[in-house]
């Protein structure tokens, strides 16, 4: 499997199943789909990330019913019943419908998703995933790897605003990337930026002071 980052801007998401699983997935897709549909006779009392929760229990045959009414892009299979949870992932299959299902690990069906344990640094994302072999060890790894990737959001935005602001004066593409890879190679500017000692304004205007001092004598 390929790890892919797809914009759910604008689609639907249907989650079938409505425990503890089913909430997790919701919250997940709540953050960008334009609407995340739960269908599940029962609710866990959980958080389902403001998706619309629907009062229905799914027969397998009911399936293609649903996927016509909703149109989702993707859907979750998230019930406790696998006759249920497989009669989704072939109807969505046959419809070209990204399919997710929680309820199995190891080899996947063609055209199947997994869901990845993710560290989010605004607006840099670190996805994990064992193949879908070992759920546990995705989230330490996870879990694992917040601390490494603190202030990675920060120095992103450096890099994106410096890259700008270098690219708007008369600097060669070479010294950029020198410029660029030396700022994010630097164990002091991350400690600046993970201390809240510097911010992205104050480093550019330094590097860009530096560099401006320094530019007559570059060969
Ligand atoms: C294949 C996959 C399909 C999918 O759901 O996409 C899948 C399947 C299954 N998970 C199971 C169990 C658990 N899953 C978790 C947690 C997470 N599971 C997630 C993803 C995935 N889970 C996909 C593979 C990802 C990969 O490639 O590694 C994470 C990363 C993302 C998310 O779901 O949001 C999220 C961590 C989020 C985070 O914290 O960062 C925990 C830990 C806990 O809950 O504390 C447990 C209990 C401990 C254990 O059993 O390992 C079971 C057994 C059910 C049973 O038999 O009881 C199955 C089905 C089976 O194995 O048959
Ligand atoms: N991917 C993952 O991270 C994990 C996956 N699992 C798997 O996912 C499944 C769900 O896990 P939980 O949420 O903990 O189980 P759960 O038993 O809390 O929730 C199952 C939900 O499915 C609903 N449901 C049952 N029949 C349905 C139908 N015909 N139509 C619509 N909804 C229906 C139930 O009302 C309930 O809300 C488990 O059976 C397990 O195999 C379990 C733990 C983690």
């Amino acid at each position: 499997m390929i790890p892919l980052l797809h914009d759910f801007t604008g689609a639907t998401v249907l989650v079938v199943g409505g425990g503890r699983v089913g909430a997790r997935k919701a919250r997940r897709f709540a953050r960008e789909a334009d609407v995340v549909v739960v269908v599940s006779p029962a609710f866990a009392d959980r958080d389902f990330g403001g998706a619309e929760l629907i009062r229905a229990a799914l027969e397998p045959s009911d399936v293609d019913d649903w996927l016509e009414r909703t149109e989702p892009a993707l859907v979750v299979a998230a019930t406790d019943d696998e006759a249920v949870n497989g009669a989704v992932a072939n109807a969505a299959r046959e419809r070209g419908i990204l399919v997710n299902r929680a309820d199995r690990s190891g080899e996947r069906d063609p055209g199947s998703v997994v869901v990845p344990a993710t560290v989010r640094e605004e607006p840099v994302v670190v996805a994990v995933s064992t193949g879908a072999t070992a759920p546990a060890l995705s989230k330490y790894l996870r879990e694992e790897l917040e601390e490494p990737l603190a202030g990675a959001g920060e120095m992103a935005r450096v890099c994106a605003d410096l890259r700008g602001e270098l690219k708007s004066r008369d600097v060669t593409p070479d010294r950029r990337r020198e410029i660029v890879t030396g700022v994010v190679n630097s164990p002091a500017l991350w400690t600046a930026l993970r201390t809240g000692t510097s911010n992205c304004e104050q480093v550019i205007e330094h590097v860009l002071a530096e560099e401006l001092s320094a530019g007559g004598d570059r060969p």
